[in-house]
This record gives structure tokens, sequence and C-alpha cells, in this order.
């Protein structure tokens, strides 16, 4: 009998072109995305006037630059890095969803939207939410500058082979719990360094009920726990999603294609590093407070206290967190104000987040600044086309261009120093929206309820 293998080992095992003594293999790369971030990496093929490897492999969209204000004139650093980009997709030939091509977007947007993320291929990008692609049952992460460059030059790269560990979230999700509060509770619970060196796989019946889109968001912030990917075994919703998406496979390929994915499995009794359990009845919609994803408390908690944490090391970090974040030991997380909304970035700016945000907006006001960045043209389309953007209007919030936006605040859109903002975005760092901005993560519904509520709030009251 053979041993039973996971999901990663039959990936891993299917591209390992080398394995060297020192515990390094190298890896055949099916995939390779570009941002104008990373894509700067060229330089580096230029300067050994090497061609790139692969463009029929290579895809790239620009989003962390591009300006979500519509066409705003950029300063020169950032429409140079754009120009570039553009420059080296005609030199090199690569596939290109350029500024004024409706499927342009965040790169983790449009990968699995356009089909070039699919079941049991290796991916990656010069971005550490790269992670995202796995929900489709790929094997995808972030890598490193010179590491882009050797994926240009060779399409395959150096890897140390991760540790692996299962997370099952069983039972169903409470209504108005999303796939964010899944992947906040989980933060909280197995920290920010829980899962480092490992790549995660996503089981449990409340992870096979999330929709693709569900599946993404959960995925993307694997590396907020540490995690070197993470990834979702293909099942039939995998398959209804790509059919028919421009890069998937098409007719007979299809059918070979899928007889494929629905192999891609983990054995019964193949053996995890390590494993974690989650029930998702006893979730609720959550909110972080800190400056880390792992400070997250459900929306009815409260801020915890300093003199209560482990040790002096634990509460002197707190007391610094707290005093950072503005706010108090033992305040409700429903009492604080926030000045700001943002819904989008590569964890929350696909359709159905667009949707659940729409939901709570329809018929009510906002009464703070509130910006929805779609995550893609085609979103953007498809948002319009169902008649969200008025929704969202109407309602105050101004509907923008796609792109990263605020989450990183990379195109020049950030918050004001002091700023409480209520984010949809992956991370919560200090400074990451503008320099002594707070950020808040939360769902879309989430996001949207504080937009009209001025404070957090259960959104679960406001949909009842
Ligand atoms: C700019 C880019 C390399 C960076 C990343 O690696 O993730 C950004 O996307 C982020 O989210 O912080
Ligand atoms: S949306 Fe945010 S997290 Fe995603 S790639 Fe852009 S900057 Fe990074």
């Amino acid at each position: 009998m053979t041993t039973p293998r996971t999901l990663f080992d039959r990936i891993w095992a299917s591209h390992a072109v080398v394995e060297r003594d020192d515990g390094y293999t190298l890896l055949y790369i099916d995939r390779h995305l570009m941002h104008d971030g990373s894509a700067g990496c060229f330089g580096l093929l230029h300067e050994r006037g090497l061609p790139l490897r692969r463009p029929d492999r290579s895809f790239g969209t620009p989003d962390h630059f591009v300006a979500s204000g519509g066409a705003g004139p950029l300063e020169p650093l950032r429409r140079r890095a754009l120009e570039q980009m553009t420059d080296n997709a005609a030199r090199h030939g690569f596939t290109m969803f350029d500024l004024g091509d409706a499927r342009q977007g965040i790169a983790h947007v449009v990968g699995p939207e356009q089909g070039v993320t699919q079941p049991g291929l290796t991916m990656v990008c010069g971005d550490s939410h790269t992670s995202t692609h796995g929900a489709l049952g790929a094997l995808a992460f972030g890598i490193g500058q010179s590491e882009v460059a050797h994926v240009m030059a060779t399409q395959c790269l150096w890897q140390r082979r991760p540790k692996s560990m299962r997370i099952r979230i069983e039972g169903r999700a409470p209504a108005g719990v999303v796939a964010k509060d899944m992947a906040l509770a989980l933060i909280a619970r197995i920290g920010a360094g829980g899962a480092t060196g490992h790549v995660i796989e996503y089981a449990g019946e409340a992870v096979r009920a999330l929709t693709i889109e569900g599946r993404l968001t959960l995925c993307n912030m694997s590396i907020e726990a540490g995690a070197r990917a993470g990834m979702v075994a293909p099942d039939e919703i995998t398959i209804d999603y790509l059919r028919g998406r421009p890069y998937a496979p098409q007719g007979a390929d299809l059918e070979k294609a899928e007889a494929h994915w629905r192999a891609l499995v983990t054995d019964e009794g193949a053996v995890f590093d390590r494993e974690v359990t989650l029930d998702a009845a006893a979730l609720a919609p959550m909110v972080t407070w800190g400056v880390s994803p792992e400070d997250a408390l459900p929306v009815d908690g409260r801020i915890p206290d300093p003199a209560a944490a482990a040790d002096q090391a634990a509460g002197d970090g707190m007391r610094r967190t707290l005093d950072y974040m503005g706010l108090t030991p033992g305040e409700a997380i429903e009492s604080i104000e926030v000045d700001r909304v943002f819904i989008g970035s590569c964890t929350n700016s696909r359709i159905e987040d667009l949707r659940a945000a729409a939901l709570v907006a329809k018929g009510r006001k906002t009464v703070r600044p509130a910006w929805v960045v779609p995550g893609s043209g085609l979103v953007k389309r498809q948002a319009e086309a169902e008649g969200l953007d008025a929704v969202f209007r109407e309602a105050g919030f101004e509907w923008r261009e796609p792109g990263c936006s605020m989450c990183v605040g990379m195109n020049g859109d950030t918050g004001r120093p002091g700023e409480r903002i209520a984010s949809t975005t992956n991370r919560n760092f200090q400074g990451r929206q503008g320099q002594g901005v707070r950020t808040h993560l939360v769902s879309p519904a989430m996001a949207a309820a504080a937009a009209v509520e001025g404070r957090f709030t259960d959104v679960r009251r406001l949909l009842a």
C-alpha cells in the first residue's frame, strides 16, 4: 500500500525537478504573476541580458501604484513604474492586463477571475498575499525580488520543503459570520506566527460550504498567521467557478483537467505536522483592536487589560498598542467610533464582498467618509450591472477605480495621522494605511455597518 498523501504532497512531488541533499528542491513554476511593484525585477534580468523564459506562463497587472480616484496625475516615480511594466510586457511578450483594460485589477483578484489560477498548479508572485490563489487548490506563495528574477529567467525556483498544517473549521457558521471572521478568529487563536513555516490546508464542513470568494479571503489571510501558503482542495464548487474563465482549459481539455482536479485530494490517514480545529458555530463577526491581525475580538468584546497580561513584557507591548490605537482597557468594541471606512483589497473586494456591503448600505446613509474600491475592472462592471454602485453612491460612499488603494497607500491613498479606519484589508500594522493611522480589520458587511453607524456595530442587528 502506498503512503497516504496530502494535497500539498501531491503538488510538490509533481513539480520537483531536483532534490538537493541540503534540503532544497528545485520546483517547476506553472504561473508567474506580476504587479507594478514586482515587475521592477525585470531590471535584474536585463542586467544579465536574459530573456523572460516563459512569457506564456507569465501574467501581469498594475495594482499598487494606480490612482483610485480616476485618471489623476501620478507623480513621476509611480508613473515610471507603470510605464516600465507596459514596456516590459511589449518587450517580453507576457500577458498584461493594463490600465484601460477592464481586466486590470489587483493581481490576486485578477488571477482567479481570469482562470489563470487553477488547481494543482504552482504559482508565485513577488507579493506576500499570493497565498490567496490556494483557494482554488493551487500551491501559491509569495517570493522575494531575487527569486522573482530567478523565476523570470528559469521558470524554476529553489525552495525548502515547508511543514504541513491542517485547519478544520467544522460545523456551520451562524448568519452574518463570513470567511473574514473565520480568518481573524483563527489568527486570534493560533497567533500571527502560529503557522510559520507551514502550508495550511483548510478543511471541514464550514470551509466546504464557502464559495470560492470566501475561500479566497480565507487563503489570503494565511500569510497573516505566518503560513507559507494556504489551500483548499478543489471540489465541484471550484470546477463550477473555473468553467468558462478565459485562461482555464476549455472543451475536451477541460474534461481532462476536471478529472485531474478531482484527484487532487488529501488521502484518508495522511499525516500533517500540525492540526487545529475550529468550531464555526461558536464564531461571531470579528474586529481587530491592535496592530497585529491576532489582536482580534468578537464584536461584542471589550478591549483587553494589559494588567491582566500573561507577563510584564506582554503587558508593556499591549500598553504601547493601546496607546497607538487610542483605546482604553475595558472599552466595549461597539462603543469605538471610526473616522473613515475602506472597502477593498485582495482580501475583500470581489463581487460577493461588494454585495454584502451593499446589503447593509441599502437605504441607509453614511455618517463617515467611506470608500469602495472594486478589486478589478470586471468586478466594477459587474457591480454596476447589478446597481450596487448606485446603492453605494446613494448611501454616500465613494465608488472608486480598481487597485490596492488604501490597503497599503502606495498610490498615495492614505488616511490622516490619528484617523481610525474600519478596513476590509488584511494588515493592521502601525502606519500601514498612513502615518499614525489606526486600522481595524473587519468584514465588508461590518465595514458598511461602521460607515452608517459611525461606530463598530454588530451587523447582525442591522440585517435582522
Ligand atoms: C508591495 C508588496 C510587495 C506587498 C506584499 O508583499 O504583500 C504589499 O502587497 C502588501 O500587501 O504589503
Ligand atoms: S490589496 Fe493590499 S494586501 Fe493585496 S496586494 Fe495590494 S497592497 Fe498587498
